[in-house]
């Protein structure tokens, strides 16, 4: 319980950090815009990166290695957006490519670990523990892209993507160094803060249909 609150206020204090970020990210956008990168060439170049980086490393039991290529790419995420706006060239499709390779990246990293820990890690646990951050960090997404494709909202969450990424790298990274149960207990803290997120998710977009449909007498 008291992990718990802690996670919830680490993450509230996440959220307060985006703006200041974005004070960093902008002037790093800006400069990668002046050498004419598109933002979708970012978007594709981070996640084979992060793909690279999980698959290559974690399923040979490098763990630190694997998290710190992982993290580099990873930050091409916080880029691309940027880049996308400062050159005037949002757009549905740079969108639709930046959401759905955020699922490729995020199901590499799973999968990397899953394939250790079911091979010569021959950790069960972790692996069943890797797996369930696997499938509920796709249901977190997918329930938001389903409200949205619905006419509805969902920008709810105590763990959207980055705190998921976070928790996830620090645990993989820390282990990789040799700290116990580094790992256990990031998994079960995502584990547990991915389920909560889901209720989160369905709570808001079932509270948004009733609204709905009190409005309409049914
Ligand atoms: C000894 C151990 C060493 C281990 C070291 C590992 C440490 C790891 C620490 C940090 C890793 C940072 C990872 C964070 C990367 C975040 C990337 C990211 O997600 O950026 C995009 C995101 C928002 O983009 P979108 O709104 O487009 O994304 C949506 C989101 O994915 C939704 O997710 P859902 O929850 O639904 O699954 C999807 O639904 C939607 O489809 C999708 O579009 O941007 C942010 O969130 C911005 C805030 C990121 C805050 C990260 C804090 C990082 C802290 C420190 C990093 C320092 C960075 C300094 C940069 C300096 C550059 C010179
Ligand atoms: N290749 C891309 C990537 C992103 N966008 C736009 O940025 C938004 C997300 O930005 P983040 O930096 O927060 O990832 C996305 O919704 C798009 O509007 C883009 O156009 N092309
Ligand atoms: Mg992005
Ligand atoms: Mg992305």
């Amino acid at each position: 319980m008291a992990g718990l609150l802690m996670s919830m206020v680490w993450t509230t204090m996440l959220n307060r950090l985006r703006p200041a970020l974005a004070k960093v990210v902008t002037p790093v956008g800006r400069t990668l815009a002046r050498t004419g990168v598109t933002p979708n060439v970012i978007t594709v170049v981070g996640t084979a990166g992060v793909v690279a980086g999980a698959l290559g490393f974690y399923p040979r039991g490098e763990l630190f290695w694997g998290t710190i290529v992982i993290t580099a790419f990873v930050l091409f995420d916080m880029f691309d957006g940027a880049v996308a706006r400062i050159t005037g060239k949002t757009g549905p499709w740079g969108a639709f490519l930046d959401s759905t390779m955020d699922r490729v990246a995020d199901a590499a990293i799973f999968s990397g670990l899953i394939l250790w820990f079911t091979g010569a890690g021959n950790n069960a646990l972790l692996a069943w523990l890797a797996l369930y951050c696997l499938v509920s960090g796709v249901v977190i997404s997918y329930a938001k892209a389903r409200a949205e494709g619905l006419g509805l909202t969902c920008d709810v969450g105590i763990a959207e993507r980055a705190e998921r990424l976070i928790i996830s790298l620090v645990g993989a990274g820390l282990y990789g160094l040799g700290v116990p149960y580094a790992l256990h207990t990031a998994l079960v803290v995502l584990a547990v803060l991915g389920t909560i997120t889901v209720a989160q998710r369905f709570h808001t977009v079932y509270a948004q249909t009733r609204a709905a449909a009190e409005r309409v007498g049914r």
